[in-house]
C-alpha cells in the first residue's frame, strides 16, 4: 500500500493482527522504535484469532510516515490495510459546499427564488445585461481555473488530481476576502480548447484565477482571455507569486543593507512563476538577473524554440553567463526557486556572495530545505505554511480580487500590481522586520484591507475601475 499524503504530522494505521502470531506489544514496542509516538489506539473489531486496531501515530514528515509503514508492514502477523491521515480525513467528501443566501421555506419563497417570479429578473438582465452584477452571484464571484498541467510543483497530474488544491484556493478566497469561487478544472490541455471553454463559462463570474496552467501555454492562454474578456484574468502563479515575490525581496533587502539596483539575482525555473517574478524584479530595476532552468543559465548567445525564453534571454543575463546553476549562483545576493524540489545544495549557498538571500519557493518540497543553509543564509523562505517567512501567492490573490471585484475592474493591470506588493511589503512594521520576519503572515487581516485600499485607489487612477467602492 502506498501512502500519497505529504505533511500531516498524526496519522491512523489500521492493522490487522494475527494473534497467534503477534501480540500489540510487539506492535507497539516497532512503532516506538521507528520513532512513532503512539497517542490512541482503538479496537475496531476483534474475533477469536484477529483483531483490528486503529492506532494514532504522531510523526515528522513523509519520510518518517514511510520509516513507521514499512516497520508494521515488516511484521510477522501484522496486515496494514489502510492508513490516513488528519490531512486525508480533512479531503474527504471535498472541502467546499454551496450555501444558499436565503431560505425557501414555503410556497411564496419558492416562486421568489425559482419560478415563477425568477422569470422577472432573467428579464431584467435580458435587457440591461449590466444587472447581471447586481442580480446574479457575478458581483462576488471568480472561478478558479487550472488544466491540471502545473500542479504546485507535482508537474502534469491531471484535472482530476488537481482538485484538492483548487478547493483549496477557493476555500482560501473565502476566508481571507470574502470571495465566492468555484474551483474548476477541465479535461483538456489544448490552449484553444481552454480558452473557448472559459470563455463559455464567463458570464457567471466577475473574475478568472488562472491557477496550475504549465507554461509556455498559460502566457498564450492568459494574454487571449484577458484580451477577449471584460473581467479581470489573472494567471495567480504568474504575478500573484510575482507580487509576493516583490514584497518580499523589498523586506529582504533591507534586513541584508543591500541595494535593489546593485544586487545579482539568480531565479531557477523559468516558467510561469519564474517569468513573472524576472519581469516584476526588471521593472524594479535589479541589478543583475539571470535565469536558469534544466539545461542551464538563458542567455543571448543561445537560441530557443520558446517565444517567452528567446525573450527572456535577450532581456537578463547582461553579462551572458553560461553554465548550470552551480555556475552562475557564484557570487550572487539573492537565489529565487521557482523549479522543484532539492536543486540547490549547500554548497551552491556557500559560493553565493555575504549574507545571500535563499527564497526556495517549489512547493510542496523547497529547492532547499531551510535547516540545511539556517547558520550560512541571511534570510531565508519558503513556499509553505510550516516554516517562518512564507512567500506564497495566498497573501495576493484574496486582496486583489477583493478589490477588483469591488471597484468592478475590467481587469488587473501593473499598477494595481505594484500596489498590491507596496501593500503587503509594509504590512511588516519596520520596527519588527527581522531576518524571520520579512513578509506578513497569512492570518495577519489588515494584510487584505491594506491591499483592496491601495489596488481599489491604483484602478481608479489607472482607469479601469467601472464604479467607486463606497468604503
Ligand atoms: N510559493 C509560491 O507562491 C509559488 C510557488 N510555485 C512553485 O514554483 C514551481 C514552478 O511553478 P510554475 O512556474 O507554475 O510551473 P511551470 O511548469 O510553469 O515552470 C516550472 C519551470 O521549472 C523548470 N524546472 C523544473 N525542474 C527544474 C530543475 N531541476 N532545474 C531547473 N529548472 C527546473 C521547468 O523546466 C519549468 O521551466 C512549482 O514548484 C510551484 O509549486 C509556483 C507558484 C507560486
Ligand atoms: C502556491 C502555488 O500556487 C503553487 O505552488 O503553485
Ligand atoms: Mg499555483
Amino acid at each position: 500500500m502506498k501512502h500519497t499524503g505529504l505533511g500531516g504530522k498524526s496519522i491512523i494505521l489500521r492493522l490487522e493482527m494475527d494473534t497467534n502470531r503477534i501480540k500489540f506489544g510487539q506492535v507497539a514496542s516497532a512503532v516506538s522504535e521507528a520513532g512513532g509516538d503512539m497517542v490512541a489506539i482503538d479496537v475496531i473489531q476483534s474475533t477469536g484469532y484477529t483483531t483490528v486496531r486503529d492506532i494514532t501515530i504522531t510523526v515528522t514528515d513523509s519520510a518518517h510516515i514511510s520509516k513507521v509503514t514499512d516497520t508494521v508492514k515488516s511484521l510477522d502477523g501484522v496486515r496494514l490495510v489502510n492508513i490516513s491521515d488528519r490531512t486525508f480525513l480533512m479531503h474527504l467528501g471535498g472541502k467546499i459546499e454551496t450555501n444558499p443566501k436565503v431560505p425557501i421555506n414555503n410556497r411564496d419563497d419558492l416562486s421568489r427564488v425559482y419560478t415563477p417570479d425568477v422569470a422577472r429578473v432573467c428579464t431584467a438582465i435580458q435587457e440591461d445585461p449590466k444587472k447581471a452584477h447586481t442580480l446574479t452571484i457575478k458581483r462576488n464571484t471568480v472561478a478558479v481555473i487550472s488544466d491540471g498541467s502545473a500542479v504546485l510543483g507535482l508537474g502534469n497530474i491531471g484535472p482530476y488530481a488537481a482538485m484538492p488544491v483548487m478547493e483549496g484556493k477557493s476555500m482560501l478566497f473565502k476566508q481571507f476576502a470574502g470571495v465566492d469561487s468555484f474551483p474548476i478544472c477541465l479535461d483538456t490541455q489544448d490552449t484553444e480548447e481552454i480558452i473557448a471553454s472559459i470563455k463559455a463559462i464567463a458570464p457567471a463570474f466577475g473574475g478568472i484565477n488562472l491557477e496550475d496552467i504549465a507554461s509556455p501555454r498559460c502566457f498564450e492562454i492568459e494574454a487571449r482571455l484577458r484580451e477577449e474578456l471584460d473581467i479581470p484574468v489573472f494567471h495567480d502563479d504568474q504575478h500573484g507569486t510575482a507580487v509576493v515575490l516583490h514584497a518580499a525581496l523589498i523586506n529582504a533587502l533591507k534586513v541584508v543593507d543591500k541595494p535593489l539596483d546593485q544586487v545579482k539575482v539568480v531565479i531557477c525555473g523559468i516558467g510561469a512563476a519564474g517569468v513573472a517574478c524576472s519581469k516584476i524584479l526588471l521593472a524594479a530595476g535589479v541589478g543583475e538577473l539571470i535565469g536558469v532552468d534544466r539545461a542551464g543559465a538563458l542567455t543571448r548567445d543561445k537560441s530557443y524554440d520558446q517565444a517567452m525564453w528567446q525573450w527572456y534571454a535577450e532581456h537578463t543575463n547582461p553579462k551572458r553567463l553560461d553554465g548550470p546553476l552551480k555556475d552562475v549562483i557564484q557570487g550572487a545576493d539573492v537565489f529565487i526557486g521557482l523549479s522543484a524540489g532539492g536543486v540547490l545544495s549547500r554548497e551552491d549557498v556557500q559560493s553565493m556572495a555575504e549574507r545571500p538571500v535563499v527564497f526556495a519557493m517549489a512547493n510542496p518540497v523547497p529547492e532547499i530545505q531551510p535547516e540545511e543553509v539556517e547558520d550560512i543564509a541571511a534570510v531565508i523562505a519558503t513556499g509553505r505554511s510550516d516554516y517562518p517567512n512564507q512567500i506564497n501567492n495566498v497573501l495576493c490573490f484574496p486582496g486583489i480580487f477583493r478589490a477588483a471585484l469591488d471597484c468592478r475592474a475590467s481587469t488587473i493591470n501593473e499598477e494595481m500590481k505594484l500596489a498590491a506588493a507596496e501593500a503587503i511589503a509594509s504590512a511588516v512594521p519596520a520596527e519588527e522586520l527581522n531576518a524571520s520576519y520579512i513578509i506578513p503572515s497569512v492570518f495577519n487581516q489588515n494584510v487584505v484591507k491594506a491591499i483592496r485600499e491601495r489596488v481599489v485607489k491604483a484602478a481608479v487612477q489607472s482607469g479601469v475601475a467601472r464604479r467607486i467602492p463606497r468604503e
